[in-house]
């Protein structure tokens, strides 16, 4: 299959990462290599590019041969991200760009389980050696924990609905595949929410979310980025739904204002130090035009910080 996926906000992004010569720079969700191949091309710098998905590495890696040893393809979770860096022998960066989610080449392939519209195994794993499958979840979860799962990380209004569905069906013959799934998930709604968006989009969203861990992984790898990064150095985040930008929303806050004393203490006792100022008060969206030219980039959210200097 072709690989496509066209990067999203990307010279917002390569411009709030003062990209340098000499700079070395973390591309943490590498995917096609868009992203990656604007930052090689703006100095004379190296990137080291993440992600988690074998397919998304061997592309990248090819499409990106050129560059010669200022660019390092590796294969990881970008929550380790640390340790993935230190391994090669490197302490700090000047910038780590995260763009969440899966590629386009990811969400159209029908063998990675991704689609509701296009049948395929129900799998959803980013990275391949990940033992937990989407069928996993949907044929063991108790009815309890699907709900819960579909209300927390899909904002599915129908999700016991849904889940009561699931748990009936799969007592006659378990989910194998996308179609299955989405077909059943039709069936559990009121027809009027037939009518909207695809009955699936939001159930799909938070199988992906809870197979992948995508949340867990986020906070652990904003952690890990801030503390990789060099005095100055910039994180940039794209997010595509309301949870990951809530999260890296606080997350950044937190950073610049650490402090946990009570409002009324005269001075601060905590001892918790800023580490990051915001770059961006209000995340950056795509405008109309790139919002036409690329669907998927309608969602997007972009938010940056700055590691501070004493930090
Ligand atoms: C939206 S795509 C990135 C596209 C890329 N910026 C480009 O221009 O082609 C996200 C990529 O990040 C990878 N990914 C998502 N979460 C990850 C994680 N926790 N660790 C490593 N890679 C991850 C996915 O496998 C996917 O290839």
């Amino acid at each position: 299959m072709e690989f496509s996926h066209v990067p999203v906000l990307l010279y917002e992004t390569i411009d709030l990462l003062k990209i340098k010569d000499g700079g070395i720079y973390v591309d943490a969700t590498l995917g096609g290599g868009g992203h990656s191949e604007e930052i090689l091309k703006r100095a004379n710098c190296r990137v080291i590019g993440l992600d988690q998905d074998d397919d998304a590495l061997a592309y990248a890696l090819k499409r990106l041969t050129s560059f010669g040893d200022r660019f390092i393809a590796l294969k990881g979770n970008f929550r380790q991200i640390r340790k993935v860096v230190y391994q090669l022998g490197i302490d700090a960066v000047d910038g780590v760009l995260m763009d969440l989610g899966v590629s386009s080449f990811q969400l159209d392939n029908p063998e990675k389980g991704f689609s509701y519209n296009q049948d395929g195994p129900l799998d959803m794993r980013m990275d391949s050696k990940n033992p937990k499958t989407a069928a996993d979840v949907v044929n063991t979860y108790s009815e309890k924990e699907l709900i819960s799962i579909f209300y927390e990380y899909g904002e599915e209004r129908y999700a016991p609905q849904i889940a009561r569905a699931i748990v009936k069906r799969r007592e006659k013959k378990p989910f194998t595949t996308t179609l299955e799934l989405a077909e059943e998930i039709i069936r559990a709604v009121p027809a009027k929410a037939r009518r909207e968006k695809h009955p699936a989009k939001r159930v799909f969203q938070a199988l992906r979310i809870e197979v992948n861990d995508e949340l867990g992984s986020l906070e652990e790898g904003l952690v890990g980025a801030v503390e990789l990064l060099k005095p100055g150095g910039r994180i940039v985040v794209i997010t595509f739904h309301s949870l990951e930008d809530r999260l890296v929303k606080k997350f950044f806050r937190r950073e610049e204002n650490p402090c946990v004393c009570p409002k009324d203490f005269p001075v601060c006792v905590c001892g918790k130090k800023p580490r990051l100022k915001i770059i961006t008060k209000k995340p950056i969206i795509p405008g109309p035009q790139e919002v036409e030219k690329n669907r998927r980039s309608h969602s997007a959210k972009l938010r940056a910080a700055e590691k501070l200097s004493f930090a």
